[in-house]
């Protein structure tokens, strides 16, 4: 699935129609299944709260608000305008839901029960440039309300103010915590420009809605990407799970290592084995999880003589000479995950770009500029275009918005996350989970998508169970990515 202009969104609407979708069906489908996902992201019921411009996006939000309603949760709404000035449609579902206060002020909040939700149903598709007049006003309420009150704001379809198509974030914008998107993601939602705007991205499936296929631009989420979906056959061992090895760690960084492996145990690896620095091995075997079998290596390249099925270079490898390491990496015949300071060696020395096409590299942005000093200044999504028709294998970008793509590929976006993630650690679990996916068989680019999903999923629920943003740890992070696995397969999320 690809990602759409407004314009495009409304025709594919328009397509629906013809087919016998009536506007009063998707709205009912997409608010149902926006209440829904509302729900499930936040474990017990608090107070929300509908904000309503005149189009269908407040018809959206509206049926929302009385599915979470049903499932106990206190809820009014904030309009900009009196009700009967409203579409028809939007009108009817207030009508519909019956007996919602609609606020005339500032929600008290103090007496509200907690989590306190905002949904932004001022402006959808139908907006033409920043929220003007009393929608700007409710927009500026909002951002104070998350910003001094702790509340957390859901966009519905996209933030008000955020242009759809190429994601320009007009002054007085929404800032949402989390973007639902209707039946297909808009392009300029994706844009590096909106992230801090967007938040994290979910997608409200609309099946009436013939959606493109992939583009040049695509969402990382269950509804978009095939792999990873089926069950292990019950008759599965850990020969087929597969056998991950890891080159990793040194004695200041032995955290790094540790990390490492246990993304790659928890992704869902049949056998870990790390190959760790002679004189860190008794260190770093000190600190691992008993299921991780730790190796002493002097040559990184004595690797080439072992089984193994992926491979995870870097994390906290610490100096390493790019030489050997670029050796090692040719020679490898199954794909390798190439991280921190396997990338920095390697860009001493030579760079990555003629590396075997099954290999994933995982920069972070600081790595990258260093692999391409080129491409510094240019817009993210360009610079990861341009590095990818370069190079031959994988590119995953980190940031709050990872984006993974390689030549000829679409730039797929990650959905998941939270600003939590911004802490030491999370990379070495990432890079730890790609390599289980990929010695599970998975294609390079599939394996370097979803692992980005499951980890951002996987901060997220830490959060949801208790962690806050300043608290989250990678270790918390990988003790959730069986509830990542489970929300991928389940699609809720
Ligand atoms: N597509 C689909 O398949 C489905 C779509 N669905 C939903 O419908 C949504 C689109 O609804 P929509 O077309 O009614 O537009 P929406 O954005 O709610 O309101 C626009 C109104 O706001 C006004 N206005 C405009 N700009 C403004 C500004 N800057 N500042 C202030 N006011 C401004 C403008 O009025 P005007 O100013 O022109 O009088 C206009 O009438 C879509 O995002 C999704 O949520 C789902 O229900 C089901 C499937
Ligand atoms: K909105």
């Amino acid at each position: 699935m690809g990602a759409v202009t407004a314009d495009e969104m409304r025709a594919l609407e328009e397509a629906a129609f013809q087919k016998g979708a009536t506007a009063a069906s998707l709205m009912t489908k997409a608010g149902r299944r926006l209440g829904l996902a509302i729900a499930r992201m936040f474990p017990r019921p608090g107070t929300a709260v509908a904000y309503l411009g005149k189009g269908h996006n407040a018809g959206d939000a509206l049926v929302a608000l009385g599915v979470l309603r049903a499932a106990g949760w206190q809820v009014v709404a904030r309009a900009s305008r009196p009700l009967e000035e409203c579409a028809d449609l939007t009108r009817a579902m207030f009508e519909a839901l019956g007996g919602v206060t609609v606020l005339e002020a500032s929600p008290d909040v103090v007496e509200m029960p907690r989590p306190l939700v905002l949904l932004d149903g001022l402006l959808g598709i139908g907006a033409n440039g920043g929220p003007r007049g009393t929608l700007a006003a409710l927009s500026r309420e909002m951002n104070g309300l998350r910003r001094t009150a702790g509340a957390r704001v859901v966009a519905v379809d996209l933030p008000s103010g955020v242009d759809a198509d190429t994601g320009v974030v007009h002054p007085d914008a929404v800032i949402a915590d989390v973007t639902l998107t209707i039946g297909v993601p808009k392009r300029g939602l994706l844009q590096a420009a909106a992230v801090h705007a967007v938040g994290a991205l979910g997608l409200v499936p609309v099946e009436e809605l013939r959606v493109p296929e992939v583009g040049d631009l695509a969402l990382i989420s269950p509804w978009t990407l095939a792999a990873g979906r089926e069950p292990r056959p019950f008759d599965f061992h850990k020969g087929r799970a597969g056998r991950v090895a890891l080159l990793a760690g040194s004695v200041p960084y032995s955290g790094a290592a540790v990390l490492a492996a246990t993304g790659a145990l928890r992704g869902g690896a049949g056998l870990v084995t790390l190959h760790v620095p002679v004189e860190a091995h008794a260190l770093i075997a000190a600190k691992c999880p008993p299921e991780v079998m730790v190796r002493p290596v002097s040559d990184p390249r004595d690797l080439l003589g072992s089984r193994f099925d992926s491979l995870v270079v870097g994390p906290g490898l610490g100096e390493a000479d790019g030489d050997t390491l670029r050796e090692l990496l040719e020679g490898c015949s199954v794909p390798a995950v190439i991280d921190a300071d396997a990338l920095n060696a390697l860009a001493k020395c030579g760079g990555v770009a003629g590396l075997p096409s099954h290999h994933v590299l995982t920069p972070h942005p600081g790595e990258f500029a260093r692999l391409a000093p080129d491409l510094t200044g240019q817009p993210r999504e360009a610079a990861a275009r341009l590095f990818a028709d370069r190079s031959s294998p994988v590119l995953l970008l980190k940031g709050a918005r990872t984006l993974v793509t390689a030549k000829g590929k679409p730039l797929w976006c990650n959905s998941t996350g939270t600003p939590g993630m911004a802490t030491g650690g999370q990379g070495d679990v990432l890079s730890g989970v790609i390599g289980a996916l990929l010695a599970g068989g998975m294609e390079s680019l599939d394996a370097a998508a979803l692992g980005a999903w499951l980890c951002g999923r996987a901060s997220e629920r830490a959060i949801a169970a208790g962690a806050s943003e300043e608290s989250l740890s990678a270790g918390d992070a990988a003790a959730h990515l069986g509830g990542a696995f489970r929300d991928w397969r389940e699609g809720t999320r």
